[in-house]
Order: structure tokens, then sequence, then C-alpha cells
């Protein structure tokens, strides 16, 4: 299981400095909506000079047209990133056109699709998509890997059954993780390192217990020992 570390800061020098501070670690990194929309590809750039053995998740759950999606694959491609996702509600279709156009490219991205995101409960889900969260994320799950892609994002709650109905090597990388019982904020299924575990996740991810800490590389620390 691998610690992938989100970078939400207000700033792209709060990020940077967090980014420093866990620099000699073997993590991944992730780069969201907020980071992204404000500081773009340098931001990833800076990143890989503080340390070019990160590797980078970029966050941004493609959501659209098959034909926008793919274009959109294809120009993050040109970023060099080495995980992205889209979000698997946009369909079958849309996600095997993604997969389909990265085919021509040696190195492609680990490819992820958003099952239920983890800041839903049952009833706000079931409003959205009138099923439980168990059963679409299993059916999401399995248009992904009918689709071509390399696993999905969802909660550690569903990360042993979508192995089971997929794969054990389709990957689960699951946000919503309080390493030491931290406050959950506007996540709702919410799980520790141990639970993770048991369901054979594949990333955990963390943001806030991280970067909120007044020694985020000792949480790191503890996280990877913990692991
Ligand atoms: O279902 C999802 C998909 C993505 N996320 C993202 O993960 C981090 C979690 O941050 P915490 O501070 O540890 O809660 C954040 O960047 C989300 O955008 C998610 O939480 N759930």
């Amino acid at each position: 299981m691998q610690l992938c570390v989100a970078l939400d800061l207000p700033t792209k020098e709060e990020n940077l400095d967090l980014v420093h501070k866990i620099k000699e670690y073997d993590i991944w990194l992730k780069v969201g909506l907020r980071s992204y929309i404000r500081d773009g590809e340098e931001f990833l750039r800076d990143i890989k000079k503080i340390n070019p053995d990160f590797k980078i998740f970029l966050d941004l759950k493609l959501y659209d047209i098959p034909n926008t999606m793919a274009d959109a694959a294809e120009s993050i491609m040109g970023l060099g990133v080495d995980m992205f996702n889209v979000h698997a509600s946009a369909g079958k279709r849309a996600m095997q056109e993604v997969m389909d156009r990265l085919k021509k490219y040696e190195n492609r991205p680990i490819v992820l699709a958003v099952t239920a995101l983890t800041s839903f409960n049952e009833d706000e889900f079931a409003k959205v998509y009138e099923a439980s969260i168990a059963q679409k994320a299993d059916q999401f799950a399995k248009d992904a890997y009918e689709s071509g892609l390399d696993g999905v994002v969802c909660s550690a709650y569903e990360s042993a059954s979508i192995k089971n109905i997929t794969n054990k090597d389709f990957m689960t990388l699951t946000p919503g993780i309080r390493p030491f019982g931290e406050d959950a904020g506007d996540q709702q299924r919410v799980a520790d390192v141990a639970y993770a575990k048991s369901a054979y996740v594949d990333f955990i991810v963390v943001g806030r217990p991280i970067y909120k800490s007044d020694d985020p590389a000792l949480v790191v620390e503890k996280i990877l020992q913990s692991l």
C-alpha cells in the first residue's frame, strides 16, 4: 500500500513548503482542483525540482462527453504525471474513448475512475444515484474495469468487494483516510490505515491530517510505519 499526500493548501508557497518538509519519503503527491487551477503545470515542475522521484496523481476527475474527455486525457499526457482520474458516471463509452486515445502512448499514466465520492453518506448518494453506495460503486468499478482502466477511487469500505468482482490487481485508491482518529471534516466514509490494509487498498490518500498538523513529516513517518 502506498501513501498519497493531498496538496490542497491555500497557496502554492504553502504547498511547496509542505513538499520540502516531506521530500525524503517514498510517497505519492496528489494535485487536485484547487492547486492545479491556481498554479497549473508550473506547480508540477516545481514539485519535481524538489524531488524528481515524487510520483504525481493529478486529481481533476474528468467528466464530460467522450471526445472532450479523451482530448483532455491526451493533454494530460503532456504534463508527465503518473496518474489521473475520470468520473465513472461519465459512462463506459467515455472511459473507453479515453483509454483508446491513450493506446498510442508507450508510458501512459495510471487511469482511475471515481465511483462514489467519500463525502457521500447513503442518503445523499441515493438522492443523486437512486442506488446504495455498495451497489453503485461495484457497478461503476465493473464499468471501469471493462473499459480498460487501471482502477478506481472509492472509500476503503468498497475496496474489497470491488477487487472481488473485478481483479485483485485492479487498483483501489481511497481518500477519506483518518490515520489516527483525526476530524473527518466533510468526509462521511472515513477509515483508518488498518482497515484500508484489510480491504486490500493500493493507495491511501491523506490531506488535512497531514497538512494541518504541526509536524507533517512526523505524521507521514508514523503513517508509513503503520503501512
Ligand atoms: O471521493 C473522493 C475523491 C477525492 N477526494 C480528494 O482526496 C482528498 C482528501 O483530503 P482530506 O483532507 O484527507 O479529506 C481531497 O483532495 C479530496 O478532493 C476525496 O476526498 N474523496
